[in-house]
């Protein structure tokens, strides 16, 4: 059964004084001028689903400006529960709550997965690698909270491990101490992602063949210590096969560590290891770095973003809430609509847009329209206030 997102209130929250939005089950359209505060909800969606905001603020940007803190709450139904999350920022700090008990943000995440698409995702194929890991690990972090632990333990380790490679005392010695560590946190990490991966492929190439079909996409992941021999087990339900996958993952880091340990004290840097790794996309076998067209690239990041709601659908039972922030200008009309029709009615999804002619009849006659904004009698039930 499905989660849906229903209502959402800011208080004091960006350009908000106070904004309160109740959302379709299916798709509401968020349309108005430019810098009205579409994307400011967006983020606080984000936010309250994800536990993090794509634009990654500090507490005091979310804060509207003049005013001493914010609170942003959504409220969540289904399953035959009622879920409220709240977010307040009070003296430049942070802090999530669950049904009015205090948590962190991991508390907030898993209930309603949300899939984020803006336009910062549509140059994702050629930036660097962090960005393309960066989107993987966020994903992964609402699919499971041991993968968010991994991530958060590992950023750690390697941040710990960095800082002592500055240092003018450190040696070969004192690293080894820090090795078996984030080989193992590594290790662990690098299966998770492989597992995750996988299952994203399986989707990826198949919405890629429905949009592009005279072409063939695929993606594959490349660790920074080489390719693994046992690499195939990260989906495999045998503990033992997975265990073995580690074990190799471990052995492969710590033998890469002590390999580059003079090139590493040089420079200052933990130069093997996930934070190095590569997600490559190819489209009919060519690195798409260097040689996909604007349109492959457009196409390769639906194709992945779908991915993401069909892989949530397996995980969890139940769909992701889509979030599509200012993306319908950006796509042809083929791409649009091949877009809308993946996600066509099942999926919960807000949308924003500058312009309402981007959408079909058949969309719009079923979505909820909001207008955000000064300028408009249609805005539902809030204060914008610009600075
Ligand atoms: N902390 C803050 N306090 C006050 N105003 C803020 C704060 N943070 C952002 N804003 C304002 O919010 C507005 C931008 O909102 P947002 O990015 O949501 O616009 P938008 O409606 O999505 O516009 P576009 O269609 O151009 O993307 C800007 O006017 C910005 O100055």
């Amino acid at each position: 059964m499905a989660i849906f997102a229903r209502d959402l209130s800011v208080r004091s929250y960006r350009n908000f004084e106070r904004y309160d939005l109740a959302l379709d089950e299916g798709v509401t359209v968020l349309v108005g001028r430019n810098a009205q505060g579409k994307t400011n909800l967006v983020e606080a969606l984000q936010l309250l689903t994800a536990g993090q905001s794509f634009r990654k603020p500090s507490p005091a940007e979310l804060v509207q400006t003049g005013e001493e803190g914010c609170s942003l709450s959504l409220r969540l139904e289904g399953d035959g529960r009622v879920l409220d999350h709240e977010l307040v920022v009070a003296s430049a700090r942070r802090s999530f709550r669950r049904n009015g008990k205090k948590c962190t943000a991991s508390g907030v995440r898993g209930a309603l997965p949300s899939v984020l698409f803006c336009p910062d995702d549509l140059d994702m194929v050629k930036r660097s690698a962090s960005v393309r890991r960066g989107a993987l690990d966020s994903f992964g972090m609402q699919m499971s909270e041991r993968y968010a632990q991994l991530v958060s333990a590992y950023e750690r380790t390697v941040e710990q491990r960095n800082n002592l490679l500055k240092e003018r005392f450190c040696t070969r010695d004192l690293l080894a101490a820090w090795n078996e560590s984030i080989a193992s946190t590594g290790a662990s990490l690098l299966v998770h992602r492989l597992a995750l991966l996988a299952r994203i492929r399986a989707h990826f190439v198949r919405a890629y063949a429905s949009i592009a079909p005279h072409e063939v996409a695929d993606m594959a992941y490349q660790p920074s210590i080489g390719d693994l021999e046992h690499a195939g087990a990260a989906t495999s339900a045998d503990e033992a096969a997975r265990a073995a996958l580690r074990l190799e993952a471990q052995e492969r880091f710590l033998a890469c560590l002590e390999e580059r340990a003079d090139e590493e004290l040089r420079r200052g840097l933990t130069l093997s290891g996930p934070h190095r790794d590569e997600i490559l996309l190819t489209v009919d076998g060519r690195d798409a770095r260097h040689f996909a067209s604007q349109g492959q690239q457009r196409s390769l990041v639906l194709a992945w973003k779908v991915a993401e709601v069909e892989v949530t659908r397996d995980i969890l039972g139940r769909p992701p809430l889509l979030l599509l922030d200012d993306v319908m200008s950006e796509l042809d009309a083929h791409r649009r609509e091949a877009f809308l029709g993946f996600i066509a009615g099942e999926v919960q999804t807000v949308i924003t847009t500058t312009n309402l002619g981007y959408f079909s009849d058949e969309i719009l006659s079923r979505a909820k329209v909001v207008r955000v904004g000064d300028g408009d009698d249609g805005v539902e039930g809030g204060v914008a206030r610009e600075t």
